[in-house]
């Protein structure tokens, strides 16, 4: 079966507390975005509990067991007696992005294996186990709007639909680890509660929606500053930087978005191919 693990974007994100596991608790708006991987997965002759796996695409910076296909199969292979697959991931989503590629193709490959071998696994119990494989893997199981706190891992639907406007994610040429980014953060109650997002209109995010990982991230990339600053010179309605970056990204009236400057790095936008 072939499956299209989507990218998602964080609209605003305050890290409100450090927590004694090492993580952070957070609040942020996940909101899914039709950039996509291409994961092909097959049954397999051989022995059991075996994930034969090849990226194509862009490269995936770490070992195949680090690979979380390979992990989100691992995982559901200890519960159930899954039998071999082939699996071949075709990487578009850049990593270090905070696009959550890495997270969506983990969530896709829980549903991917429920499905095929009919393991009749609940939508809570996807949640459950994607939540095990990275903080923000369980908002791809239902993959809608949603308000998320906790480790990014606790989740309400939100109704937020943004269709009439025109998104478009630029990255720049640079790589921002997540760990990183959490390591400058101090933590801090948040200033505007996300929860109300969808009440409040587009145009005023501007000035109450942030995100905390802004501040250090662009004192060390400054040249992610530039292209948010790019994006809103060139009329985006709203522009953040997407997670904990180094992706940034425009909400725009829908009509003639004119970003010839920012071109080379346009990674994707609503309803148009790739660059
Ligand atoms: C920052 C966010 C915002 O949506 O997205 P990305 O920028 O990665 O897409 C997420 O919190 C990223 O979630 P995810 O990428 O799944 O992180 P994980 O693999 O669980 O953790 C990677 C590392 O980030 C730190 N971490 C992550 C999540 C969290 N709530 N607190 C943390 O402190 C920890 O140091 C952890 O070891
Ligand atoms: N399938 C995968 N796709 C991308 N990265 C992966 C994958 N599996 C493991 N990783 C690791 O996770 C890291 C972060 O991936 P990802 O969640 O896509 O990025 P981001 O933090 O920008 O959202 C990568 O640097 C890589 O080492």
């Amino acid at each position: 079966m072939r499956i299209y693990p989507n990218a998602k974007i964080n609209i605003g994100l305050s890290v409100t507390e450090r927590r004694t596991d090492g993580y952070h608790n957070l609040e942020t708006v996940f909101y899914p975005v039709g950039l996509r991987d291409v994961l092909e997965l097959n049954r397999e002759e051989g022995p059991k509990r075996v994930c034969y796996f090849e990226n194509t695409g862009i490269a995936i910076d770490c070992p195949e067991d680090k690979n979380l296909v390979v992990r989100a199969y691992k995982l559901l292979a200890s519960a159930y007696d899954l039998p071999a697959v082939r699996i071949n991931l075709f990487k578009t989503i850049p990593f270090g992005a905070g696009l959550g590629g890495g997270s969506s193709d983990a969530a896709y490959t829980l549903k991917a294996l429920n499905e095929y071998f009919e393991l009749r696994i609940s939508e809570k119990g996807l949640e459950n186990y994607a939540s095990r494989l990275g903080s923000d893997c369980a908002f791809f199981i239902r993959n809608r709007p949603a308000f998320a706190s906790g480790k990014g891992d606790v989740l309400e639907d939100m109704a937020l639909e943004l269709d009439e406007y025109e998104i478009v994610i630029v990255k720049p040429d640079c790589k921002v680890s997540t760990a990183e980014a959490y390591a400058g953060i101090s933590p801090a109650k948040a200033v505007f509660n996300l929860r109300e997002l969808n009440l409040l209109p587009l145009t005023a995010w501007r000035k109450q929606v942030k995100n905390d990982f802004e501040t250090t991230v662009f004192a060390k990339y400054p040249a992610i500053r530039k292209v948010k600053e790019e994006l809103y010179n060139r009329g985006a309605l709203y522009a953040s930087m997407t997670g904990s970056g180094a992706g940034v990204f425009g909400i725009f009236p829908k009509g003639d978005v004119v970003l010839d400057t920012l071109q080379g790095n346009i990674i994707w936008r609503t309803d148009r191919s790739v660059k």
